[in-house]
């Protein structure tokens, strides 16, 4: 594939839903603004959940059918958001949803936490050689909420970067998912007396398996109009969220705040120019050179 696009976003995320639940709006954002944007999942998702009564036999312990269905929802959602170039890891089935830590699916011999860390960062190298994407979207070190294919996702993801920056094509800034104390602070406020309050139990935001700091966040992408391509992007995914989900009760309640801006932390690179109390950034791109697409590499040269 020849990408022309000046801008070249890479995300790597772990499930089908992720990509929407985390950056579906981010995703949305710039691709209707031009930028390539390549998605990477690492798995299919087949340990998930099923919330339609009409697809149980596809779980695991049934036909075991979610991971090829589960496809069917991502694609859906990619249209949603505007995105057209989405890979699997090493092509669709090549690394198994290992299930939430703990389980024995995680010792499954496909299971992605159990993946050769180089072999499957050789994987997204080649991605990255053909995309040569100037931004890499993933998590965090503990995965933003400990399950284990996001660790091994953000594994892979750093270790990538690490393999592909002699070659030249490494992004040059990589962010992490992120969500602000004050935001989820906002939300048990907001919340405090509802009756289907998704934060009852939780006494304080630190008490949460995730949140950063407001300090530690680098770039706050306001893509307010983007907000209804994301929820159209996790209603694609309605095997893992549904419509009951705390996801919708809080977007019904914040609206284009909840739905339409996310957060990141920079884990590499420089970072641009920002605004506001912490000088967050309100670009992605900022500060990279407006540089024109680096031509191919020539077919064979490492
Ligand atoms: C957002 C995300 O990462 N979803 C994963 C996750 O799903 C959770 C899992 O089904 C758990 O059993 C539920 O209690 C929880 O509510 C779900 O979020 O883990 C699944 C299995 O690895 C994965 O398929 C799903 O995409
Ligand atoms: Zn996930």
């Amino acid at each position: 594939m020849t990408i022309t696009a000046r801008q070249r976003l890479l995300l790597v995320h772990a499930h089908p839903d992720d990509e929407s639940i985390g950056t579906g709006a981010t995703m949305a954002y710039y691709a209707a603004r031009g930028t390539h944007v390549t998605l990477v999942t690492c798995t299919l998702g087949e340990e998930g959940e099923i919330h339609l009564p009409e697809l149980a036999g596809l779980a695991a312990a049934e036909a075991d059918q979610l991971g090829g269905y589960r496809i069917t929802e991502l694609a859906a959602a990619c249209r949603e958001m505007g995105v057209s170039d989405h890979r699997f890891l090493g092509g669709a089935g090549r690394y198994r949803d290992s299930g939430m830590m703990g389980l024995p699916t995680n010792d499954h011999p496909r299971a992605f936490w159990r993946a050769d860390l180089d072999e499957a960062a050789g994987r997204l190298v080649e991605i990255m050689r053909e995309v040569r994407p100037q931004v890499m979207i993933t998590y965090d070190p503990q995965g933003f909420y400990g399950h284990p294919d996001h660790i091994q996702a953000h594994r892979v993801a750093m270790r990538a970067a690490e393999l592909a920056g002699p070659e030249g094509c490494a992004p040059a800034k990589i962010y992490w998912t992120a969500l602000p104390r004050s935001v989820l602070a906002a939300g048990m406020d907001a919340f405090a007396d509802a009756s289907d309050n998704p934060f009852a139990g939780v006494e304080a935001p630190e008490d949460l398996p995730f949140g950063t700091p407001d300090d530690q966040i680098a770039a706050r992408i306001d893509a307010t109009d983007a907000g209804a391509a994301k929820e159209a992007a996790m209603r694609a995914h309605a095997t893992q969220i549904p419509d009951s989900s705390w996801l919708y009760v809080v977007a019904s309640n914040f609206g284009a705040e909840f739905m339409g801006v996310e957060y990141y932390t920079l884990a590499a690179g420089r970072r641009g120019p920002g605004a506001g109390r912490y000088g967050w950034e309100s670009d992605l791109f900022a500060g990279l050179p407006s540089q024109d697409v680096p031509a191919p590499a020539a077919a064979g040269a490492r």
